[in-house]
C-alpha cells in the first residue's frame, strides 16, 4: 500500500471572495519505496502539493493519508518521525552552522527521556558525509554559497531518518558534480526502503533518477506513470511549449531530449 495518498485534493490561496483556487480535485498515491519526480511548468501547483503533502498547506476539500492516517490527525511529532520536507526556500536563523542544522533533524527523536546520544551523533556524521559537508560543518549557514546551503539542508532531512522524504528543487542550487551525488543519494535511500518524492525542473534527471514520474499542468496531473511510458515528444509540448525529439539513452535506456526548440517564441 502506497504510503502517502491525497485524495481529491483541492488547494487555494486566499480566503472566500479572494480564494484562488490552484489544484482541484488531484489524485495522487506516491509508489512504496520509490522515486516520485513531480515535473511541470512554472506556477502549475508543484510546490503548493507538496506542501500539502507535509501538511504545510491546509487543503479546502479532500485529504492526505499518511500511512492510512489523515494527516490533518496525526501529532506533530508522529509525522516529524514519518515524513521530512525539505521546502524551496529556507531560512535558519542568522550564525547557525551546518552542523547545527543537521542535529536540528534529530529532534523527532528525541524526549525528556531520550537526550543526544551516539546515535545521534553517528546519524548527523552520516548526514554530513552524505551531503559533501564535513569541511563545512562549523561554518554558518549564512557564511556558505547557495549549493552548499542546499547541501546543508538536504543533509537535515537525511538526519530526521523518516521513511518519507519530499524534497522541492533539491538539486537547484547545485553544480553538475553535487547534482549527481544528490541523485544518486536520492536513489540509495529507496533502495534502503525509503520513499521520496521530489520537484524537479530538468525533465532529463527526473527520467533517470526517478521511478515515477507525475507531470503536472495547471493544476492538474497530466500524465502519472513510469518515464519511459510517459515522457512523449507531446507531453514536452503539451507542458512546456518546446519541440524536441525524444530518444533514448544508450548507457541508461532512460528518455533524452534532443534538438529541443521553442514554439512559444515562434508563435
Ligand atoms: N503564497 C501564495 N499566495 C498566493 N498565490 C500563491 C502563493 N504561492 C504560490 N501561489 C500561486 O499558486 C500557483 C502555484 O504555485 P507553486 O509555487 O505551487 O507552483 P510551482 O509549480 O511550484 O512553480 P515553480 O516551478 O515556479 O516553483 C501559482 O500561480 C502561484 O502564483
Amino acid at each position: 500500500m502506497s504510503p502517502l495518498i491525497a485524495r481529491q485534493l483541492s488547494l487555494s490561496y486566499g480566503r472566500n471572495s479572494a480564494r484562488r483556487t490552484v489544484i482541484e480535485g488531484l489524485d495522487l498515491e506516491l509508489p512504496a519505496g520509490q522515486v516520485t519526480a513531480i515535473v511541470g511548468p512554472n506556477g502549475c501547483g508543484k510546490s503548493t502539493l507538496l506542501a500539502s503533502l507535509a501538511r504545510l498547506h491546509v487543503p479546502h476539500r479532500g485529504t492526505v493519508l499518511l500511512d492510512g492516517r489523515d494527516i490533518q490527525r496525526l501529532p506533530a511529532r508522529d509525522m516529524a518521525q514519518r515524513l521530512a520536507l525539505l521546502p524551496q526556500e529556507t531560512h535558519a536563523p542568522e550564525g547557525l552552522t551546518a552542523a547545527e542544522l543537521i542535529r536540528f533533524g534529530r529532534q523527532p527523536h528525541q524526549s525528556l527521556f531520550k537526550q543526544w546520544s551516539r546515535e545521534d551523533r553517528r546519524v548527523v556524521d552520516e548526514a554530513l558525509t552524505a551531503a559533501d559537508l564535513h569541511e563545512l560543518a562549523d561554518r554558518p549557514l549564512d557564511a556558505m554559497s547557495g549549493g552548499q546551503r542546499q547541501r546543508a539542508w538536504i543533509a537535515m532531512a537525511i538526519a530526521q531518518q523518516t521513511p518519507l522524504l519530499l524534497l522541492d528543487e533539491p538539486t537547484s542550487a547545485l553544480d553538475l558534480g553535487h547534482q549527481l551525488e544528490v541523485f544518486e543519494l536520492i536513489r540509495d535511500l529507496a533502495a534502503s526502503g525509503k520513499t521520496l518524492a521530489m520537484v524537479v525542473h530538468d525533465l532529463v534527471s527526473a527520467c533517470r533518477f526517478a521511478d515515477y514520474l507525475v507531470a503536472m499542468r495547471d493544476g492538474k496531473i497530466v500524465a502519472a506513470g513510469k518515464p519511459s511510458e510517459v515522457v512523449t515528444a507531446e507531453l514536452v509540448r503539451d507542458l512546456y511549449g518546446v519541440e524536441c525529439t525524444l530518444m533514448l539513452d544508450p548507457a541508461t535506456g532512460s528518455p533524452l531530449l534532443t534538438n529541443i526548440r521553442s514554439t512559444r517564441h515562434s508563435r
